[in-house]
């Protein structure tokens, strides 16, 4: 933690960067305080939602806005005069300054869940964070109330003509507010974008109509670190190999399995000690005690073990997963890192060719990706079936996986000639499925956005004719058919004969029908599956709504191409 230094943090990295491993790496742990960013601009409803948040989900709302107010009207504070003139200016206070009052205020609250309003506002908040905070907290997400210029200042005014007392609602503080906010806070907003961790909320509706979308967020971003950490218990205890017979050599190997699947490495180390057991003895299935202790997540046992003479390059004869393997599935990093020193190959096949980056990509585990990165993993290796790393993590949802794969892809392609991120991004499975195809059909949203801005092809379509859009369309995904619609993909038949507004015609989608409608969909083209167009389906199932709504969208006369993509 920094004390109030006046001195200004010089930046030395670029922090804006994707291919800050570092920085990824510092908001990865689970274990650390979660801390939610709250982003916008002024007026935008940030302090009015987060109140409401704090009722619902009990975070720790922190506003950098009302921590400087507090300093600056604190007797005796050097800083007072310089955070006044920054407020009334509309600029921002040297991080070193808002960073502490963040710390201490976060250190002197017992919870673990915050909602930081406010910042990071800049460049130079966001570097100092890094620099401070960064290894020392897990940024979950950043709400984005989004809101015109126009609605924020009547807010601002009336907030200021109803006695708000601060000397910034006022028209010409305000001017100055908006154009530091568009200079520098949206550059912001865009580097944690390409992370996949901004969401975007419409700030321009009622309160309560905001906090509804307020609460998606939560509960999305909720339910997906629940879902990883309710597999990473599940790695230590339901692999199925734990439930095979042991027919080993001796009652001692007998008992030396059982120690490490138990992680009682007292008995472990009394048997090893004795020279009755062989340290590598494995059971039909080629499992050794290092195996099982790895895929149990003992460290301890699994130290010992290496200590002993362990060998971490044994494979299990049917699968041919290596400890190293079973150790990234459980998402066990302290394991994988011990594992790496001790020689285990970092790139070691299963048979079905999955790697230990492969499987911690597809479980979720962005701690134990980074770690087999750093230690030479190569991202660009497929398994049998076809599917890369990139491939099992957004099939996943994991975005800062996938982000941490197309940074390091792209690092790779400029020190040597392997593939280029557009070339890797768009590698198909057996079935022709893309990672962009996979996400569209799970609707990670998320993961579509991020593939698409690097490169994705959305047209690529899987073997049986259907593409990400009519997938996402048949699914009823409506914020993926949202950001697929931004790369305009073809509209019209998908080869399969099928189109996306036919498909959520039939769904009676009305979200994706508008949205489509208004990408420029064709609701007069017939599809070769059915004889019948989007129209006619309509009519023919009475969904007069919808009926209605394409009489009175101009656009469904439509413009879209009636050839396959
Ligand atoms: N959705 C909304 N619709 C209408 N008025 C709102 C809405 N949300 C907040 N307000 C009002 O707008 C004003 C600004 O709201 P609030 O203080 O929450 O914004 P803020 O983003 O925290 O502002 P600042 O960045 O200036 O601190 C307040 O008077 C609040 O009551
Ligand atoms: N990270 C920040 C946040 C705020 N400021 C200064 O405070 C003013 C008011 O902030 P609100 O969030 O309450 O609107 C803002 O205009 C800045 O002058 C800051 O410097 N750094």
């Amino acid at each position: 933690m920094f004390g109030l230094l006046t001195r200004r943090i010089t930046c030395v990295t670029s922090s804006l960067g994707l291919r800050n491993i570092n920085y990824i790496k510092s908001i990865m742990s689970d274990e650390l305080p979660n801390v939610v960013f709250v982003l916008g601009g002024p007026g935008a409803g940030k302090g009015t939602q987060c109140a409401k948040i704090v009722e619902k989900f009990q975070y720790v709302h922190l506003s950098a806005g009302d921590l400087l107010r507090e300093e600056r009207n604190t007797e005796g504070s050097a800083f007072g005069e310089l955070i006044e003139n920054h407020i009334r200016n509309g600029t921002i206070v040297p991080v070193e300054i808002t960073c502490s009052l963040l710390a201490t205020a976060m250190k002197k609250s017992s919870q673990n869940k915050f909602l930081i309003d406010g910042f990071p506002r800049n460049k130079d908040n966001l570097d100092g964070w890094q620099k401070e905070m960064g290894s020392k907290t897990n940024v979950q997400f950043v709400l984005f109330f989004n809101c015109s210029q126009e609605t924020c200042m009547e807010r601002c005014l009336q907030r200021g003509a109803a006695g708000s007392g601060r000397s910034d609602d006022n028209e010409e503080s305000l001017k100055k507010r908006f154009q530091t906010y568009v200079k520098d806070t949206m550059a912001i907003i865009e580097h944690y974008d390409a992370l996949g961790l901004v969401r975007k909320i419409d700030a321009s509706q009622s309160p309560d109509q905001v906090f509804e979308d307020v609460k998606k967020a939560f509960e999305y971003f909720k339910v997906r670190s629940e879902a990883n950490r309710t597999r990473r218990w599940c790695g230590s205890r339901s692999l199925s190999f734990f439930n095979m017979s042991y027919k080993k050599e001796s009652l001692s190997d007998v008992r030396l399995h059982a120690a490490a699947r138990q992680g009682n490495v007292l008995a472990m180390r009394h048997l090893l000690d004795s020279g009755k057991v062989h340290i590598d003895s494995h059971d039909k299935d080629g499992t050794t005690p290092l195996m099982m202790a790895s895929a149990a997540g003992h460290i301890e046992c699994c130290r010992e073990l290496i200590s002993q003479g362990a060998d971490p390059t044994l494979r299990r004869k049917e699968t041919g997963a290596s400890s190293l393997f079973l150790a990234a599935q459980g998402g066990f990093n302290d394991i994988v890192s011990l594992l790496l020193q001790s020689g285990a190959p970092v790139d070691a096949r299963c048979k079905d060719g999955g790697t230990a980056l492969m499987v911690a990509s597809q479980q979720g585990y962005t701690d134990v990706c980074l770690e087999l990165i750093n230690s030479g993993a190569d991202v660009h290796l497929q398994m049998k079936d076809g599917a890369t790393s990139l491939f099992l993590a957004s099939q996943n949802g994991h975005a800062k996986i996938v982000s941490l794969i197309l940074s390091t892809v792209a690092s790779a392609n400029e020190n040597n000639s392997s593939l280029s991120v557009e070339e890797m991004i768009n590698v198909r499975r057996l079935d022709g499925a893309t990672p962009l195809w996979m996400a569209a059909q799970m609707g990670f949203d998320y993961v579509v956005r991020l593939l698409l801005r690097a490169g994705a092809n959305p047209n690529i379509i899987r073997n049986d004719g259907v593409s990400p859009l009519l997938k996402a369309s048949q699914k009823g995904h409506v914020d993926a058919v949202g950001e697929l619609l931004q790369s305009n993909p073809h509209l019209g038949l998908s080869q399969n004969g099928d189109s996306p507004l036919y498909a959520a015609v039939l769904r009676r989608n009305v979200p994706i029908i508008r949205i489509l409608l208004r990408a420029g969909a064709d609701a007069h083209l017939t599809t070769t599956r059915s004889l019948l167009s989007p129209k006619a389906l309509a009519e023919k199932l009475r969904f007069w709504e919808i009926i209605q709504l394409f009489n009175t969208t101009e656009s469904y006369e439509g413009s879209s191409s009636t050839s396959p993509v």
